[in-house]
């Protein structure tokens, strides 16, 4: 520091009064008290930050206790963030702590809650949550530090409104999505069998009876080629039947899918010309071979038709102890049994309502043995329970140092926001496959075509006679878009969600919703149409303009639809004006790197780059009427590898 500059620079400026006085009286938002979630509130209070709110919606479990180290066994069910609330107050008894068990999407967690903080700080493991507090944090122009980790790679990245880009500048990896014929009829890989037994069996069996699946809607559609059958067209067949006991139900639910259904496809000759075809299963035939003897066999064998009794797990109850032991097919078989008899005969209430949850053991127990089932028809390698609860789990394992690491940046990005040092912050990432382990990088400007912060309309290309109103709204809307209530209009057809409607609105959307997009009333969602999305939970608008398309590749769209973002062609004139020029503060420094995104419900970042500003989709044929200017558009054809350079390293 020179001395006649008074102003201490980055990082002498931590030890001045000057900011350690505003960390002090800082209002500061932790949004997820898990594994960052802890790390930085313990951060924080050591780094003297004394006025903070934290936000978590879960109860601790046993499995967090290995990294969470903010909870004890004792505190198991318990909620999240008034433990950790109590815990950090031991370390700084004065500071102020505020915990709230919540979702942080719930309507009370608004713009308004959201302006009382000078900086929000995210420590999430959810894509939707994370877009979600991204457009509160816009709405209410605070500062956001956004993180993720997944084993040993983690990032921190700056947004900051008008400054920064926003955390959904950057078009973020969806989750991995299969083909529905190959899940159905043709799976070759394992996840293809845990994808089915998780998405289409288990729902069907234990889910809700009115949630209907992709891989329903192709069956429903005769896109699997086999139409016609009668047991196939009776919708109840998997419901149990009066007075069938659940050992049967059980038994003719194993015939059916691992039987019936499989000599069914083995009839659709075309798909066996390239491919082996699978062999049915004939349940007497298994439970008749002799127990396996080797040294896969059980721990401890039990009775022959043994029940699981009182315990939650079937595969425990039958002696399987040892989560990577890799059962034969008699134990899956048995485990599979079992598994359906202790839903129906323990846990009743849950048949007809249950969704996957990867810390339900006899969920996993199911969908482990019915997917190894399969796979055993099919001739794909079977999974230990321990390797299929984590695929059916998108299951990475955590790593508390990555956490340990990530949550100091954050601690140190929200110190240089805090002391108006913008031009110092930095998207900062670590990955062990680096030359170095840490990357640093300055956050991107905000991107003009960015369908949240920026001003762009998005392209839908849909198949509107056959895509529902239903559909639309939980596949494109809230899936892909990250919407949470949305309002959708067009023309004078107009669909809503939310708290607020009458019974008459209720009824109106609830008929909409199974109708096809072109049939809707008002002439319909068709080529050409216009749809005004709205969200006022996230303060967030868009135009989509929808154009048909009913010839998809399903091999290579498994959605059936496509969303580009473009800006409006007035505004691409004035964006070729100032090409290259949209620098702001720390926006010079080398190649932007870098968003991070978690897929759902799991903690996979993946780590992209954004390209020059001359590399994206720059196809807008219509003029946005000018509004607000929270207008949106996405990002797409964004995501290319970092570049090799000083400041940033290659990351596979
Ligand atoms: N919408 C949300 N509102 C509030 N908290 C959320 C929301 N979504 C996720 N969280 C919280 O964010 C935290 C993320 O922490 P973490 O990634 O360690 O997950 P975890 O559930 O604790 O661990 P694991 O998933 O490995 O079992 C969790 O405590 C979770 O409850
Ligand atoms: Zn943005």
């Amino acid at each position: 520091m020179a001395a006649s500059d008074p102003t201490p620079g980055w990082p002498a400026v931590v030890h001045s009064s000057g900011l350690q006085q505003q960390v002090k009286y800082a209002k500061v938002l932790a949004v997820g008290a898990g594994g960052i979630g802890c790390e930085l509130l313990k951060t924080l209070v050591l780094s003297g930050f004394e006025n903070i709110e934290v936000i978590d919606m879960d109860t601790i479990e046993t499995s967090n206790l290995n990294r969470q180290f903010l909870f004890r066994k004792r505190h198991v069910g318990e909620s999240k963030a008034k433990v950790a609330a109590e815990a950090v107050r031991k370390f700084r008894p004065h500071a102020q702590i505020v915990a709230h068990q919540g979702n942080v999407k719930e309507p009370q967690y608004d713009v308004d809650f959201f302006r009382k903080f000078d900086l929000v700080l995210n420590g999430l493991d959810n894509l939707e949550a994370r877009r979600h507090v991204n457009r509160l944090c816009l709405a209410a122009e605070v500062p956001l530090v956004e993180s993720g980790t997944t084993g040993y790679i983690g990032q921190v990245s700056v947004h900051k409104k008008g400054v920064f880009e926003c955390f959904e500048c950057q078009s973020k990896p969806s989750p991995k999505t299969y083909p529905v014929c190959t899940i159905r009829n043709t799976p070759d890989k394992p996840i293809h069998c845990v994808v089915w037994a998780k998405e289409l069996l288990f729902q069907r069996l234990f889910g809700r009876p009115d949630v209907v699946t992709d891989l329903d809607e192709a069956e429903a559609n005769g896109e699997d080629g086999a139409e016609g059958h009668e047991e196939k067209e009776d919708p109840s067949f998997f419901l149990r039947r009066d007075g069938e006991t659940a050992d049967a139900y059980a038994r003719r639910i194993f015939h059916r899918v691992f039987t019936y259904d499989i000599e069914r496809v083995l009839r659709m000759k075309d798909l066996w010309t390239t491919r082996t075809p699978p062999t049915p299963l004939v349940l007497d035939d298994i439970l008749e071979s002799p127990p396996s003897n080797g040294p896969h066999a059980p721990a401890k064998a039990a009775a022959s038709n043994g029940h699981a009794g009182a315990s939650a797990s079937a595969s425990r109850a039958l002696g399987l102890r040892d989560s990577h032991q890799m059962w034969s097919l008699r134990d899956n078989a048995r485990v599979f049994l079992e598994s359906i008899r202790t839903f129906l005969e323990q846990r009743p209430e849950d048949v007809g309502a249950a969704e996957f949850d990867k810390d339900d053991a006899l969920a996993v127990d199911f969908v482990t043995a019915a997917a190894n089932l399969r796979s055993l028809a099919y001739g794909i390698p079977t999974q230990t329970l321990f390797d299929c609860k984590g695929m059916a789990g998108n299951i990475i394992h955590a790593i508390a140092t990555t956490n340990a690491i990530i949550s100091g940046l954050i601690v140190v990005e929200a110190m240089k926001l805090l002391a108006k040092m913008d031009s110092h912050c930095k998207a900062t990432y670590l990955s062990q496959f680096n030359r170095r382990m840490v990357c640093a990088v300055a956050p991107p400007p905000p991107d003009a075509k960015c369908m949240v912060c920026g001003k762009s309309q998005l392209q839908l290309q849909i198949d509107t006679a056959s895509t529902t109103l239903g559909q639309f709204v939980t596949k494109v809307l809230k899936k892909h878009l990250g919407i949470n209530e949305p309002t959708v209009t067009c023309g004078d057809f107009m669909y809503e969600e939310g708290s607020g409607l009458d019974d008459s609105e209720v009824a109106f959307n609830a008929k909409n919703l199974p109708l096809a997009l072109a049939s809707l009333p008002g002439g319909g969602v068709r080529n050409g149409a216009i749809l005004e999305i709205d969200d006022q939970t996230q303060h967030f608008q868009v135009q989509v303009l929808v154009s048909h398309k009913d010839d998809w590749d399903e091999e290579k769209v498994p959605e059936k639809f496509t969303l580009t973002g473009s800006l409006p062609p007035a505004q691409q004139e004035a964006e070729a004006g100032t090409a290259g020029t949209a620098g702001t503060a720390g926006a010079e420094a080398g190649p932007s790197s870098a968003a991070a995104a978690a897929g759902d419900d799991n903690d996979v970042v993946e780590l992209v780059e954004a390209p020059p500003a001359s590399t994206t989709e720059q196809s807008g044929k219509r003029k946005r009427p000018a509004e607000s200017d929270a207008e949106p558009a996405p990002s797409k054809g964004k995501r290319a590898k970092a570049a090799d350079d000083d400041d940033c390293i290659c990351l596979d």
